[in-house]
């Protein structure tokens, strides 16, 4: 079952298309990465299916209902983010009552636990946290609601490493003892490309691939070798990189859709390509990198 159709789906700013023409759907009970560069749509379209903004054109449904608006669509649904706004006079303990009154499958002594196991005190207030302990009590919010659609728009801002190492465990953790459907947006994925099943890439607000994480594992491989060989070998690739690593050498990244022994039977040497840079070519902006700007 889908929770989540676009067809067509677009938004405009002023005649900016934030969101392009993006038809797609997400399966119930998949966690799926929403990935892009800055400002590639990921918070837009969210947003978006949250309810938290309408489309300018193009349909849009979460749990069969138009989001915009919908009350449906709001208890059964939580969007996390970094600016996500809480009542100034509660307090965090308080806040936690609230959640369990507001979301029917709250599940208190999971939100406890995570809370103590981040040295969290009942008496603090959100305003008053640091940025990165608003981001983990936010992450503890947003899991313990168990919404059967959760959003995270870059849920590890201003985390340190080891509490975004414990975030990725415990969403996975959680979500196999509770399948739901999970969408996190981030810029990039290696950090957590172990606990996606599907990656919906986008780019200047249109998609660019949807497809599940073990597909995009194996979506390419660099070619490296002699640049006469390599380069005669990619007439008939689709080539997402190229670049000079030695004086008469040529490494190629190429999309894999041919058998990879071919290259190295004469002799081209191939490297897997992960998840994270396969996205960071297909959504490369120049063929050169930084270097280029600053010889
Ligand atoms: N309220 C707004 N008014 C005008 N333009 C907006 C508004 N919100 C977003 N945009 C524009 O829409 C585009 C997509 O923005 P969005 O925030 O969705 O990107 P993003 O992928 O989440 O970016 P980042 O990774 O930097 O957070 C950007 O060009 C942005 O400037």
């Amino acid at each position: 079952m889908n929770v989540i159709e676009t067809t067509g789906l677009t938004k405009t700013y002023k005649g900016m298309r934030a969101i392009d023409d993006l038809t797609m759907h997400i399966k119930s009970n998949t966690i799926t990465g929403v990935i892009g560069r800055n400002g590639a749509g990921k918070t837009t379209l969210l947003k978006i299916l949250a309810g938290y903004i309408k489309e300018t054109t193009g349909r849009v449904n979460v749990f069969s209902e138009h989001p915009f608006n919908s009350l449906y669509v709001s208890a059964n649904s939580i969007f996390i983010d970094d600016q996500m706004v809480f009542p100034d006079a509660l307090t965090l303990g308080e806040l936690l009552k609230e959640g369990e009154r507001f979301y029917a499958d709250w599940d208190m002594t999971f939100a406890k636990n995570l809370f103590d196991y981040f040295s969290f005190h009942p008496n603090q207030r959100h305003k008053q946290l640091s940025k990165g302990k608003k981001t983990t009590f936010n992450m503890i919010f947003g899991l313990a609601t168990r919404c059967t659609l959760t959003i995270f728009d870059e849920p590890t801002t201003g985390m340190d490493a080891a509490v975004r190492k414990d975030f990725y465990r415990v969403l996975l953790k959680d979500y196999l003892a509770h399948p739901r459907t999970i969408l996190i947006s981030s810029h990039y994925l290696d950090e957590m490309d172990h606990l996606l099943e599907d990656v919906l890439l986008i780019d200047e607000g249109q998609q660019v691939l949807h497809m599940p994480m073990d597909d995009l594992k194996a979506y390419a491989v660099s070619l490296i070798g002699p640049a006469a060989v390599v380069g005669q070998w990619l007439h008939d690739k689709t080539v997402l990189a190229k670049k000079q690593p030695a004086p008469g050498m040529m490494q190629a990244v190429v999309k894999k859709d041919f058998p990879i022994e071919q290259a190295e039977k004469i002799g081209i040497k191939t490297v897997p390509v992960n998840a994270g840079d396969v996205c960071i070519h297909l959504t490369a902006k120049t063929k050169g990198g930084i270097d280029d700007v600053l010889q």
